[in-house]
């Protein structure tokens, strides 16, 4: 794809610093525990002195490099950057794709994007997620995500039905199993959303990743037999993973996280091509990520689902949003 229509044609002085986020909490999901958010915050300068950020932001375990290659990417760069250099990084490197495009193509400004989009709240695995979704509502969430795929089924389904009969009936969820259920498993989660939306006003707007990212064929079957929609994340992490599930004919919902999905530019060329329901997603990035992601969101999101970067929560210090500031306490 010819992406270099959408990068300005600059170069920058470029500069990087890692940092580390502690979450208040380790997020526990079926891929294991999270305790810390680690990233890479980049900082152009051109020869207007005009400045970019741009943040990398990976994780490894849905496909992207891990940080330490980032790093290694980073330091064996020269100081002074091109956007050729930046379209010319490579696929296996989507969060540095993703930040340094973000980055060079921000060089001129930095206002926060206006958006209007609702954001969907993340609702810890297990119980603690009865008490978690009152806070949120009072913050003024009406969407929540909860992760499921870590307690034995029989555990989380006896929270969801708690959890599913005592939020309001205007509020919807969303589920997320991380891949970690079983084919029969997704089948009796899929059966009982669909059961209890017989029963209840309230909508399940989809169960997120059921299977495995092997298990396609698996899903596109489900998403066919079952009301409850089905969207894909780990299996479209990364733009050559979701043009690969479009052509295997996935016309579900794709979670795109913009900060590991690749070059900005080339998602809006294939978005532009082929109209796919997307779902916008964070991954506990900082606002320097937080605001190119949503920046993307604006121009590819058809506007009527709610983005997933309801996530402050899961940290224990208020983030730090303005850009200079940040980089200055690195
Ligand atoms: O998408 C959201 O609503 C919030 C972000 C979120 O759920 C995730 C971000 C990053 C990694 C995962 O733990 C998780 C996900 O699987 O979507
Ligand atoms: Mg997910």
């Amino acid at each position: 794809m010819n992406a270099d229509k959408f990068v300005p044609q600059h170069s920058a002085l470029f500069e990087f610093r890692p940092y580390q986020r502690r979450f208040a909490k380790p997020l526990i999901t079926h891929h294991g525990v999270w305790d810390t958010r680690e990233g890479i915050i980049l900082r152009l300068v051109d020869e207007a002195g005009k400045i970019g950020w741009g943040e990398i932001a990976p994780i490894s375990w849905f496909g992207s490099e891990t940080l330490e290659q980032a790093l290694d990417f980073c330091r064996q760069l020269p100081n002074q950057i091109t956007s050729e250099m930046i379209l010319a990084i490579p696929d296996c490197l989507p969060a540095c794709q993703f930040g340094f495009e973000s980055a060079i193509a921000r060089v001129r400004s930095w206002e926060g994007v206006e958006n209007n989009f609702t954001c969907s709240g993340l609702l810890s695995a297990g119980e603690v997620a009865l008490q978690q979704w009152k806070t949120l509502w009072e913050k003024g969430y009406r969407t929540f995500k909860w992760k499921i795929g870590v307690d034995a089924i029989a555990k989380e389904l006896a929270i969801f039905d708690t959890l599913i009969h005592s939020l309001p009936p205007s509020a919807k969820l969303r589920l997320d199993a991380n891949g970690g259920l079983s084919y029969a498993e997704a089948k009796l989660w899929l059966e009982t959303c669909d059961n209890i939306q017989g029963e209840l006003p309230i909508e399940i707007e989809f169960l997120e990743q059921p299977l495995a990212v092997a298990e396609l064929a698996k899903m596109l079957e489900l998403s066919r037999f079952y009301r409850t929609a089905i969207a894909l994340d780990e299996s479209v992490a990364t733009l050559p993973q979701i043009i690969s599930c479009y052509q295997q004919g996935w016309r579900g919902i794709f979670v795109i996280k913009p900060a590991i999905v690749g070059s900005p530019s080339k998602l809006h060329q294939f978005c532009q091509q082929h109209e796919i329901d997307a779902v916008f997603s964070s991954v506990f990035e900082t606002e320097i990520g937080k605001q190119a992601a949503l920046n993307l969101a604006v121009k590819l999101s058809r506007k009527h689902r709610a983005v997933g970067f309801g996530v402050d929560h899961f940290f224990a210090q208020a983030e730090v949003t303005n850009p200079e500031n940040l980089w200055n306490n690195l």
